[in-house]
């Protein structure tokens, strides 16, 4: 330091301006050397130093893979670079095998970033699954969630939240239809993103926020309590995170830039807030059980996710496990139980009201896909318009499920899932050293003309049609992902799905109320609908 400051005292501006002019002379020079005689060099746009490309800094990074993907001529793998970081991206079905299959081939890319940015810095380093950057943690993480998730998956509870919830926000709608009308205009993507919100907080604790009654409340002009502005403001820091976590990736060295710096501890206060609610509802209900004079009521396969949590491996766990890799018999601790509810909230939120959305818009748009779907709903419900929908009944709505997963095949809420090498390997084609960003680009592969006629067409037959699914080829399409880091709520998000879409459709005509518009979408780490007005008509025979 004192050998700077005799250099710096010593030189007159003029030098310090010539030096720094060097320095960065040099660092672009290195740069480029490096890029052009990298290895395996790969079609894609020149990167800028530090940056990469300009468009990450634009509201929708999928518009862009898109575009490129196009460019480069369904070749199977492109690449950019992303702040910095080299990323290698596939578009090839044959080529995601080794990331996707559930066999040993898929653990050299266990990883899902390469951990040069700020995840330490917001405390994700080796909290949770989703971004969780250290094997053993997120090995213990996710078994955990998984045995505290799979059983709720399998009973009528997810379903019966969501008719509970449906009916609060429903009878809100009807509330807000005017008076000379049949129906109401509302932006259902912000509805849904309340509704979510409330569902995942009924799962992980039992206990329901209050995100759709404020916001019905905000719309009348009515008093809303405080209780109902915590839930808003909890909403507000997950749609926060949601919306710029791409700033968990920027290199380090950059971190004090401008507006980088002004963005970073933006979201630093919006996950200390986040992380304090956490780990105030963990310590509650640890409270609440510790008091209770009953603790065998805790003791039930359908406990809510948090109780789960607390109690997996300890003597009240209701499915001891004891063929385990030892490192998992251990219990909890409150840290840990954040960092996973944190990712409950954080995946299964967002990912589930766009895919919603995103089909809404789809069967506007494709009149005999819609009627389909009315009809089969109508012949599992018979004339009972009203009863709710429980897990049964989801087993028949199959169209219902080809029309979900249609929408995710052209309109991916995930478009990219990314897997980071620890080892050497040969991928698309191309031998690669350890440490390569891999993006399996979801959304280039479900509309790669290569395995589907007519890409760009809805239609759920696909999905449906006995034989039109013998002829798929195998990974052209993927919705949760795979391998060990497939999606954890996927079985929870389809009944969500399910169920509100028969929900919808039984209770109302939906049209969109402008048919030119188009998909108003934005992509950071998912493909959010940032508004979407439709118009609800209660239908006839159930007002
Ligand atoms: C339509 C709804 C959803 C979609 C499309 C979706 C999609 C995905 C995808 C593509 C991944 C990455 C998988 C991979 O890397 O191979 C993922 C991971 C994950 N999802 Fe979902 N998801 C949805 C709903 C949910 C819900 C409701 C929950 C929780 C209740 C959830 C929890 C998770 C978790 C914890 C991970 C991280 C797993 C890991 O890294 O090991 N997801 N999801």
């Amino acid at each position: 330091m004192s050998l700077l400051y005799t250099i710096l005292s010593g030189a007159n501006l003029k030098d310090i301006f010539i030096t720094l002019l060097s320095l960065i002379c040099l660092y672009i020079i290195r740069f480029y050397y490096k890029h052009f005689t990298r290895i395996n060099p790969l079609p894609g746009p020149l990167p800028i130093p530090l940056i990469g490309s300009f468009e990450i800094f634009k509201n929708d990074i999928d518009a862009w893979f898109y575009k490129l993907n196009k460019s480069c001529e369904h070749d199977g793998v492109f690449e950019l670079n992303i702040a910095g970081n080299r990323q290698i991206v596939i578009t090839r079905a044959e080529y995601v095998e080794k990331f996707l299959a559930s066999n040993s081939s898929s653990i050299n890319h266990i990883m899902r970033t390469a951990n040069n940015g700020l995840l330490d810095l917001f405390d994700l380093e080796k909290k949770g699954v989703g971004l969780n950057h250290d094997y053993q943690h997120w090995k213990f993480n996710r078994h955990i969630f998984l045995q505290a998730v799979m059983p709720l998956s399998s009973t009528n509870k997810p379903s019966q939240y969501v008719n509970l919830l449906f009916e609060e926000m429903s009878n809100y709608w009807i509330d807000l239809k005017h008076k000379n009308d049949d129906s109401v205009v509302i932006d259902i993507s912000t509805w849904m993103r309340r509704f979510t919100s409330d569902f995942i907080s009924l799962l992980t604790t039992g206990e329901q926020m209050s995100t759709i009654n404020y916001y019905y409340r905000m719309i009348k002009n009515e008093e809303v309590t405080k209780e109902m502005i915590d839930s808003e403001n909890f909403i507000e820091s997950i749609n926060t995170f949601v919306s710029d976590n791409q700033i968990l990736f920027v290199p380090k060295i950059l971190r004090n830039f401008p507006i980088i710096k002004s963005r970073v501890d933006h979201m630093l206060g919006n996950c200390n807030y986040f992380y304090g609610k956490l780990v105030e509802i963990v310590r509650k209900r640890r409270e609440e059980m510790k008091n209770s004079d009953d603790i065998n009521k805790f003791i039930s396969k359908e406990n809510d996710l948090l109780t789960s949590l607390i109690i997996a491996n300890t003597q009240y766990d209701p499915q001891p496990q004891k063929n385990a890799d030892p490192s998992l018999l251990r219990p909890m601790t409150d840290d840990e139980i954040r960092g996973v509810m944190f990712d409950a909230f954080v995946a299964g939120t967002d990912t589930t009201v766009n895919t919603f959305c995103f089909a809404l818009y789809y069967l506007s748009h494709n009149p005999d896909v819609k009627k389909k779907l009315v009809e089969e709903i109508e012949s599992v419900f018979q004339d009972d318009f009203n009863r709710p929908i429980t897990f049964d009944d989801l087993e028949k709505l199959k169209y219902c499920e080809a029309v979900i997963k249609e929408t995710s095949r052209v309109r991916p809420t995930v478009s990219m899932v990314s897997r980071y090498s620890s080892k050497s390997d040969k991928v698309a084609g191309y031998e690669w050293p350890s440490n390569v960003l891999f993006i399996l680009y979801v959304r280039g592969i479900n509309t790669n003309p290569l395995y589907w006629k007519d890409p760009e067409k809805f239609d759920p037959e696909r999905f449906y049609d006995p034989q039109e699914i013998e002829n798929q080829h195998k990974n052209s399409f993927s919705m949760f992902g795979g391998g060990p880091r497939m999606c954890l709520g996927r079985k929870i998000a389809m009944i969500i799905m399910k169920t509100l879409l028969a929900l919808i459709y039984r209770k109302f005509d939906v049209e969109l109320v402008d048919m030119q518009a188009p998909l108003q979408v934005e992509t950071s780490t998912i493909t959010i609908c940032k508004e979407l007005n439709v118009r609800l008509t209660p239908r006839k025979r159930v007002v």
